[in-house]
């Protein structure tokens, strides 16, 4: 009789670290996890949000722990990997969730906020799964998604994340590579526009910007959170067990401007020249309060 490698139990008896994991897409993926049988640790710098999020899955039935980090500090994330251990024997998987960055195009930013950006969301993840690897995955096997976003080197207003989400697609590729004969896969998810709580931290002036964003998108709305948890339970799950080193786009389909490529690259240009339309009125050619060279 065949058996599908989907079952509700499909994580029963596994520990997964979510960072970010209090709030928006990284509340939606612990609640989807628990949901499937795993215990969730989950990682952010705000007590409260983690402990709504704990309170959350316990009522559900499932089990959590929290733990207050800031992914950027090496000391922190080393002491965090060794009490998450202690807390919960192992740990199966990890999804490097948290990041995010502000609007502000590249000639206005200042190397701290250029820094904050990188260390939020590629070092902050590099270190998070390196010590997990180090730590116990490079023993036990395991596999980890990175959270990346589909605008990567195309979104203007939003370089430094760009660079930084670049940088963590090529950790992915690296990672998958040099941890494979230890059982571990490195994957990233590249979420498109998504409607979560995320989307609140950009100020009032951008929400006439994010009114035409899905206008912008062929499949002409945002995604949700729930379409970006699939992707990423998928790429933990052992239906991808030959899956390493890639990068599951969850955009509707939101074209890439490639030149060279005749009408595909035509169809890209379009919808690249109307998502920098989106942008008129909403002050990024300006340079903005915070760095004045
Ligand atoms: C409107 C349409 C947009 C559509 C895009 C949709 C696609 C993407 C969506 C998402 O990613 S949603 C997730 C959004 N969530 C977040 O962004 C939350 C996390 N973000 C942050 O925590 C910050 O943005 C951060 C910069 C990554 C880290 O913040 P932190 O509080 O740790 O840094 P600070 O110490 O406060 O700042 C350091 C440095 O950074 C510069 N800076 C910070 N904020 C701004 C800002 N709003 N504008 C300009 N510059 C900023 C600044 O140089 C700071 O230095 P000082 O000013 O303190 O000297
Ligand atoms: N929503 C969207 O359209 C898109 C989102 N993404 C990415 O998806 C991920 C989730 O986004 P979303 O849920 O929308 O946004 P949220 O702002 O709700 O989530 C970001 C999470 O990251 C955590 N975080 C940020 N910095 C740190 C840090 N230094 N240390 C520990 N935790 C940190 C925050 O926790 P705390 O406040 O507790 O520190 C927060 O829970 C992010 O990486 C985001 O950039 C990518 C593309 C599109």
């Amino acid at each position: 009789m065949y058996q599908s490698v989907f079952r509700p139990a499909l994580f029963a008896g596994q520990v997964v670290v979510v960072t970010g994991g209090g709030s928006g897409i990284g509340r939606c993926i612990a609640h989807e996890l628990a949901a499937l049988g795993a215990q969730l640790a989950l990682v952010g710098r705000n007590a409260e949000k983690l402990g709504a999020v704990q309170q959350e899955i316990a009522r559900a039935g499932g089990l959590a722990s929290s733990h207050v980090c800031d992914i950027r500090d090496e000391a922190a994330v080393k002491a965090l990997v060794a009490e998450m251990l202690g807390r919960h024997g192992r740990l199966d998987a990890l999804v490097n969730n948290a990041g995010g960055q502000y609007l502000a195009p590249l000639a206005g930013i200042s190397a701290k906020g250029w820094q904050a950006v990188l260390d939020t969301n590629l070092t902050g993840g590099f270190l998070m799964a390196r010590e997990c690897f180090v730590q116990h995955m490079a023993e036990h096997g395991g596999a980890i998604v990175n959270m990346v976003a589909d605008m990567w080197g195309s979104m203007p207003g939003m370089g430094h994340s760009g660079a930084a989400r670049a940088g963590m697609v090529s950790f992915t590729e690296t990672a998958a590579v040099e941890w494979a004969a230890h059982g571990v896969r490195v994957n990233a998810v590249a979420p498109g526009y998504i409607a979560s709580s995320g989307m609140d931290h950009y100020p009032p002036e951008a929400a006439a910007m994010l009114r035409k964003m899905p206008a912008t998108v062929p499949a002409g709305r945002f995604g949700n959170e729930a379409e970006v948890s699939a992707a990423v339970v998928f790429l933990l799950s052992p239906a991808a067990g030959f899956v390493s080193g890639s990068v599951l786009r969850v955009d509707g389909a939101r074209p890439q401007v490639r030149p060279g490529m005749g009408p595909v690259a035509a169809s890209a240009e379009v919808q690249q020249r109307r998502a920098v339309r989106a942008f008129d009125g909403f002050p990024l050619y300006q340079t903005p309060k915070v760095f004045q060279p």
